[in-house]
């Protein structure tokens, strides 16, 4: 990493717990996986047969959708009705706030505190995360109050949340559909005050492969929209217990299915595992826009009779996801809410 004023100070934080186990055997077996990788293409959805007014077009559309959900939990979409231009201008800045000092990243309280770097609990080297990223509740887009030095954000930061809120609400109600579900909890729960967005960067990474990009994970919510970076690939998911990389398609954004769509489809839509790695050389940007509920929501399932999950609310999933973290250091998620449990 070039060490300039506007990269958090990853390498200092991490050197001690890398030193430690930079010789264990762990450490080497996960290097050694980490440069054998598979790269593929994710299924590719071409969203146009959506809104078409031709039914055969959007049937077939809508069951790509579900086979790509239920097979892999995470698929492309082009013709999804987001401009390039927007996509580029939201870029634009996105690239621009993370030049800014550390120290004024740090200071300037944008969006309700929404800055964050790295993981400084992490007791293990797989458990660091090599990057920086504003964790912005969608609540707060619309405040000018939020944005301080960087007001300049706002109008784009709304055009961008609002596109994206449509889309990914279009997405989850042929889900839902598919399942036989109505108007259900998520048309009338997730809205402007409950979803997430989250601006990553990743720094170019001297010590990579040691390091992840953002930890293995699965997303807690309904479904997460993703524009990768154009160039720089780094995703990878886990398709039939492989590690897979997703080739970057500039013309292209990621779905992927959240915890909340697999329990309330039992489990027929898949939340996958997904992380990110670092490249040496040059630094990767994305945006991920979250669905979720408002924290009352009970997530349910939409046959009841057979829920292999009970009931939770999505604040009780989250505080269950906190705790977990700060006894295990992971997120234990949906196996804590399976019935027979
Ligand atoms: O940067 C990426 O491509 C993935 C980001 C991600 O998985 C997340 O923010 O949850
Ligand atoms: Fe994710």
């Amino acid at each position: 990493m070039i060490e300039s004023n506007h990269n958090p100070p990853l390498l200092r934080d991490y050197t001690q717990l890398l030193q430690r186990s930079r010789d264990s055997v762990e450490t080497k077996q996960r290097i050694n996986y980490e440069q054998e990788m598979e790269e593929c293409g994710l299924p590719l959805v071409d969203l146009g047969g959506l809104w078409s007014m031709n039914e055969e077009e959007s049937v077939s559309c809508a069951s790509e959708i579900c086979k790509a959900s239920a097979e892999w939990g995470f698929f492309q979409i082009v013709n999804h009705g987001i401009s390039l231009e927007l996509l580029r201008r939201m870029r634009k800045v996105q690239v621009e706030l993370f030049k800014a000092p550390f120290e004024q990243k740090m200071a300037s309280g944008l969006l309700d505190n929404s800055y964050r770097w790295g993981n400084r609990t992490a007791t293990c080297p797989k458990q660091l995360s090599w990057c920086e990223a504003f964790h912005v509740p969608l609540s707060k887009i619309s405040d000018e109050t939020c944005y301080g030095e960087f007001s300049s954000l706002r109008e784009v930061m709304q055009e961008y949340a609002d596109a994206m809120q449509e889309l990914a609400k279009s997405i989850a109600r042929v889900l839902v559909m598919n399942m036989g579900g109505g108007r259900s909890l998520w048309e009338d729960n997730c809205n402007e005050s409950t979803c997430f967005m989250r601006l990553n960067r990743y720094p170019s990474c001297p010590i990579s492969p040691e390091v992840f990009g953002l930890v293995p994970h699965t997303d807690s919510d309904f479904l997460t929209i993703l524009h990768q970076d154009e160039h720089v690939g780094g995703l990878q998911l886990m398709k039939d217990s492989k590690w897979v990389a997703v080739k970057p398609n500039p013309d292209a954004l990621v779905v992927n299915i959240g915890d909340l769509f697999q329990a309330w489809s039992n489990d027929v839509y898949k939340s996958v595992e997904h992380k990110v790695t670092v490249n040496q050389e040059v630094e990767r940007h994305s945006i991920a826009y979250f669905l979720c509920p408002s924290y009352e929501s009970f997530i349910g399932c939409c046959d009841k009779e057979s829920s292999i999950y009970r009931r939770f609310t999505f604040g009780e999933y989250r505080r269950q996801i906190q705790e977990d973290v700060k006894d295990y250091g992971h997120k234990v998620g949906l196996p804590r809410f399976l019935v027979s449990t």
